[in-house]
């Protein structure tokens, strides 16, 4: 590939754009300071050339990928301690750099090491004493034990109250006694736990004295800090009594059981987990709509014109409608995303000090920011992969690669359809206080303004929009609320008539997380907006107006249902969709450049910075030992027999 040429139309595209990226690029990190730093520190992991791949991982064998994963992710975790001791890195560069999206870039095939910084550690820091978060966490943030969080058995992911395995306290010895006496109750899942971990946190039913006080969480060492050779299995092993993580329910020396303030403090390490899985989704997102955006800049094909010449990609309307949304939706969840981490860091803070009246709704925003977010990133992606056509379904193109990642989020972490319902069960009572004019928390208050009218007259503004979804949301909200009692009026008991209304429930709960995001981002931008140029200020409300036209248009069905919109308002809202997109066609390619992913990252000869997709893909596909022999042995082997045979 010829060095440091541009592609001749990235190179007009970045002239079009009205906006200079590098001030996207430092509003997104926080300034430019904080982009140097982060700039600095992948360099630091990228231009590493133990780091720095050779040859594409897709051709080793499952083992192969898995020792090259654990190399790299020790190399890693070097590195990373070398920057804590210059003091230029927290727990949150940890994050970024061991499970973020440079950790995603450096250890494509998944990291050995994920969970120990995701769960583990958070779980002794959320739910261990103070003694206890002595002993265990500085050993494991200096990597003398690996941790992984054991949850899921073979029988029960999603109902945990349902696990099996079960922790018995016996008083004689002061221990407990661990035992998973089934092929259900085997630990299932847990990142790590194969080959990688010493140690787990184990989630367990704790009996004391005869009682079963329900699941809670239990070190035990899974093998030999040395030998690493697996201790025996979980049939009847022993852990010293401190071993059970004690900061909320306790067990006394003398088996007696001292209640957690709420049983839910036990679900804590999955609060965070899901907060997190917002950000990353929107950070996986935002990677695959810079591979295909800077690919439909640089792909010629067919025709607008039949006198003119191919036109790029990026031109057909229908092009802009698949990327444009992927864009604004990146925004849409980092906001959210943002706005969610603030909230839970409070609320955490407000739980140490005994404090914990908004827990129930941070649970209730957690779990449908979480499904959300991880559902349309997923879609989001697989829409950019789409949009590249043939190109976009090569592994080296890294987006099935990303929507692999992506769409485990939907799963992990509590299954989008079980989350949902949970944020369904907290609408359900905000509803009847509204109904019983009792106080509504802020994320719900607009239930009761909302139930006040039918619809505003259509204006070409994003609070129209908002105010349109959360009479949607209302709607649907007072729809399933409405059906499940006239089931229970019927004398259908609650829990069949809850059953029975879910589909409606998990609407709702999806109609209000969505009317959550439009407002939190309108919100975030109109606050952005008088701190930036006045090019930057329009391109960012294009993007937010993008987004919540998009997402009203998406749900026509529901608009007409819920509100007083007419036939005319709908192809105003058409109209104002298509103008939004040719206002950002100028500024495609320069809003991925502001996002400034290092091609390192990017990981795909569509999406690289020069544009070079053809010379790219060329040299990528030569990577592969397939091609190293002009013919393989299975010609001879297998073809060249048939083919005589047939003779
Ligand atoms: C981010 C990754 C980045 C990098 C990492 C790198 C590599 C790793 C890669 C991948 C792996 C990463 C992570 C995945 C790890 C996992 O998946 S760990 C396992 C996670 N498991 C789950 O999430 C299980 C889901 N199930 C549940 O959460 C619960 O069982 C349930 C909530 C569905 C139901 O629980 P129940 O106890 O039965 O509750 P209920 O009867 O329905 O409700 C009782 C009341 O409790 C409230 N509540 C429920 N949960 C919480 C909570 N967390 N906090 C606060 N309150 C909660 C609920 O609202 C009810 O309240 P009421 O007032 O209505 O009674
Ligand atoms: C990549 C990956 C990594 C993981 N890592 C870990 C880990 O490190 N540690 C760990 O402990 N676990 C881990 N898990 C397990 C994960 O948390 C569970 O798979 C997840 O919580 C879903 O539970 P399940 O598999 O039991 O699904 P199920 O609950 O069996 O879901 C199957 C179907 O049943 C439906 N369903 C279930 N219950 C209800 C309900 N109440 N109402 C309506 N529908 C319902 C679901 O919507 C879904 O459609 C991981 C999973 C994956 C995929």
């Amino acid at each position: 590939m010829p060095a440091n040429t541009m592609n001749e139309d990235l190179k007009r595209e970045r002239q079009r754009c009205s906006f200079d990226p590098k001030e996207l690029t430092y509003l997104l990190d926080g300034g430019e300071e904080k982009t140097e730093e982060r700039r600095q520190r992948e360099k630091f992991f990228l231009d590493d050339p133990e780091l720095s791949e050779t040859a594409p991982s897709d051709y080793l064998s499952h083992k192969e990928k898995y020792e090259h994963a654990v190399k790299k992710a020790c190399i890693v975790f070097k590195k990373v301690q070398q920057l804590q001791a210059q003091g230029k890195a927290g727990m949150q560069n940890f994050r970024e750099v061991l499970g973020g999206q440079l950790g995603s870039a450096i250890l494509r095939d998944g990291n050995p090491l994920g969970l120990h910084y995701v769960m583990f550690i958070p779980t002794i820091m959320g739910q261990g004493t103070i003694e206890q978060q002595a002993e265990w966490i500085s050993k494991a943030w200096n990597l003398e034990i690996i941790g992984t969080y054991a949850q899921t058995e073979l029988g029960h992911g999603t109902f945990i109250r349902g696990l099996e395995t079960t922790a018995t306290y016996d008083p004689a010895t002061e221990e407990f006694v661990l035992n998973s006496p089934t092929l259900t109750s085997y630990k299932w899942w847990p990142g790590g736990l194969g080959h990688t971990a010493n140690y787990a946190v184990v989630v367990a039913q704790l009996y004391s004295q005869g009682i079963c006080h329900g699941i809670h969480p239990f070190i035990v060492q899974l093998r030999d800090e040395e030998t690493h050779l697996p201790m025996p299995g979980f049939e009847n092993v022993r852990i010293p009594w401190n071993y059970m993580l004690m900061k909320n329910g306790k067990v006394l020396k003398d088996g007696s059981y001292v209640k957690s303030p709420s049983s839910k403090l036990t679900y804590g390490t999955m609060i965070f987990v899901r907060v997190v899985i917002v950000q990353d989704a929107a950070n996986y997102l935002r990677k695959a709509v810079t591979i295909a955006t800077r690919y439909s800049a640089v792909r010629h094909q067919s025709h607008i014109k039949e006198s003119a010449p191919e036109p790029q990609i990026l031109d057909f309307v229908t092009q802009q409608h698949k990327l444009f949304p992927q864009l604004a939706t990146y925004f849409a969840l980092h906001y959210s995303g943002a706005w969610l981490w603030d909230m839970y860091n409070n609320v955490t803070s407000e739980l140490e000090s005994g404090e914990l009246d908004r827990l129930p709704e941070l649970h209730a925003l957690a779990c449908c920011l979480k499904a959300v977010s991880a559902a349309d990133a997923a879609q989001g992606i697989e829409t950019c992969r789409l949009a590249c056509g043939g190109h976009g379904y090569m592994s080296c193109s890294s987006l099935p690669i990303t929507y692999g990642l992506v769409t485990a989020m939907v799963t992990y972490e509590g299954e989008n359809t079980v989350l949902l319902l949970q944020t369904a069960r907290y609408l359900m009572k905000a509803w009847q206080n509204c109904l019983d004019g009792q106080p509504l928390t802020p994320s719900v208050q607009y239930l009761n303004s909302v139930r006040r009218s039918f619809g505003g007259v259509y204006h070409k503004s994003v609070p129209w929009i908002i105010a349109s979804m959360q009479r949607i949301a209302a709607g649907k909200i007072e729809t399933a609320h409405r059906h499940m009692n006239d089931k229970i009026k019927r004398g259908v008991n609650s829990e069949d008539a809850w059953n029975e209304t879910s589909i409606e429930l998990v609407a709702a709960s999806e109609a209000h997380c969505k009317a959550f995001i439009v407002e939190t981002y309108y919100n975030s931008v109109q606050q952005i907006v008088p701190s930036v140029s006045q090019q930057l200020g329009k391109a960012l409300t294009e993007l937010c107006e993008l987004y919540a036209v998009n997402t009203l248009l998406k749900n026509i069905g529901d608009l007409l249902r819920y509100s007083n919109v007419t036939t005319g308002d709908l192809e105003n809202l058409q109209r104002w969709l298509e103008e939004l997109l040719a206002a950002i066609r100028p500024n495609a390619v320069g809003i991925v450049d502001g996002f400034d992913i290092n091609d390192a990252i990017i990981a795909s000869p569509l999406g690289a910075y020069d544009g070079n997709v053809y010379e790219r893909l060329f040299a990528e596909v030569s990577k592969s030992p397939l091609n190293a022999k002009p013919v393989n042995e299975s010609f001879h082997k297998y073809l060249k027999p048939l083919l005589k045979s047939k003779m």
